[in-house]
């Protein structure tokens, strides 16, 4: 059976305007259901939140780049691994509606570039949603069931308790120590009002998009990302002549560099990276600052924990309505027709569970995350 996936702000426009409010609703109501299932449940929220980067699984003691998350990044698997994990969540979404056809919509990211309109539909912002008298609004935030962390040894810096709500820019969500818990409380006490924040989170991923975005560098943490921008990045990606240096940045590093020179171009990934940074914000000392305001540092900034921000799924969808433009574009939306360069760089694992490290990566590799964590 073919789906088509509406952008987010259709299906708020079909509500707006009263010509389709249920599929909005519908949404609302699956969304709600999986948040509020045990975190135990192969289908809660926390489960299938939990696969992208925390809670992490295992160790490799001799593998100083091994990640326990089973997220695909900077590899050829970036693309696929993502399309797999967004099918997941929207078979647990009709798992909890029964008799309701349910997509996932995708946050048309570059809809409003060139106009004054918001880029981040209300809903995603909205604190509250009165639907069956409930006002909880399931894509503003998600509080965790259980806590997470990376690893009982190492820093606790993207580690969460439980009861934690997830925060975007300008807040921060950093809590795993206590001076960290100190520092947050101070950062967010200049950012209460939902209004504020949501005009700040708009005014900042726009920023990103038209490519104005202004951070300065500090003395201690000079790196400031690349902010080039983010609307010109994805349109540049279609350009990109192959699936592997289309899908990512590390293959896509390599592409340009035998460009000699002239070469220039963008993988999905990077213009992907930009609104994770754009909606979370991210600063860490000595590595780098992507924070107009400084210090925030939400859940979508991190890939230890940005599966947990509900917005996630909504942006990853857009994410693969780009892949799949790419993959018209090119001739390659036959099974079959993607094909990976190996003697690229990005095509084999630094080490993550189901993909250990130097293994070369194939594009059907999705799998062996779905097998290890029983999708
Ligand atoms: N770590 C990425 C941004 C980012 C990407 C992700 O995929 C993620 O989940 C969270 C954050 C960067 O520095 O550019």
């Amino acid at each position: 059976m073919v789906r088509t996936r509406l952008s987010l702000q259709e299906v708020v426009n079909k509500y707006d305007t009263g010509e389709d409010p249920t599929i909005l609703e519908n949404l609302i109501r699956a969304f709600r259901k999986i948040q509020a299932l045990p975190s135990s449940k192969p289908d809660s929220f926390f489960t299938i939140a939990g696969y992208h980067g925390e809670p992490f699984v295992s160790q490799d003691p001799d593998n100083p780049d091994w990640w326990g998350g089973y997220c695909q990044h900077e590899t050829v698997l970036f693309p696929m691994w993502h399309r797999a994990y967004l099918l997941r969540i929207e078979e647990a979404l009709r798992n909890v509606m029964a008799g309701v056809d349910l997509f996932l919509p995708y946050w048309d990211e570059c809809l409003a570039v060139g106009s004054d309109d918001n880029p981040v539909p209300w809903i995603l912002t909205a604190p509250t949603f009165d639907l069956d008298g409930d006002t909880s609004n399931p894509l503003h935030s998600y509080t965790l069931q259980a806590s997470i962390a990376n690893s009982p040894t190492e820093q606790a810096r993207y580690a969460k308790h439980e009861g934690y709500v997830t925060v975007r820019y300008p807040r921060s969500g950093l809590v795993g120590t206590p001076g960290d818990i100190e520092k947050t409380a101070i950062h967010n006490a200049a950012f209460e009002d939902p209004d504020t924040n949501a005009a700040y989170l708009n005014a900042n991923v726009k920023a990103w998009l038209d490519g104005t975005v202004q951070i300065l560098p500090d003395k201690d943490t000079p790196n400031v990302p690349d902010t080039y921008s983010v609307d010109a990045r994805y349109k540049i990606s279609l350009d990109a002549p192959n699936y592997t240096v289309f899908s990512n940045k590390a293959s896509m590093a390599q592409w340009v560099k035998e460009q000699s020179g002239s070469g220039h171009g963008y993988a999905l990934e990077d213009g992907h990276n930009a609104i994770h940074l754009a909606v979370g914000g991210f600063y860490e000392k000595n590595k780098y600052n992507a924070d107009p305001i400084r210090g925030a540092n939400g859940d979508m900034g991190d890939n230890e924990t940005a599966g947990f921000d509900p917005i996630f799924y909504f942006h990853h969808a857009f994410v693969d309505y780009v892949f799949w433009t790419w993959q018209k574009k090119h001739d390659a939306t036959a099974k079959g027709s993607i094909a990976i360069d190996p003697t690229y760089d990005g095509t084999t694992s630094q080490g993550n569970p189901g993909v250990s490290q130097g293994h070369q990566t194939r594009h059907e590799q999705p799998a062996y995350a779905i097998q290890e964590a029983q999708w």
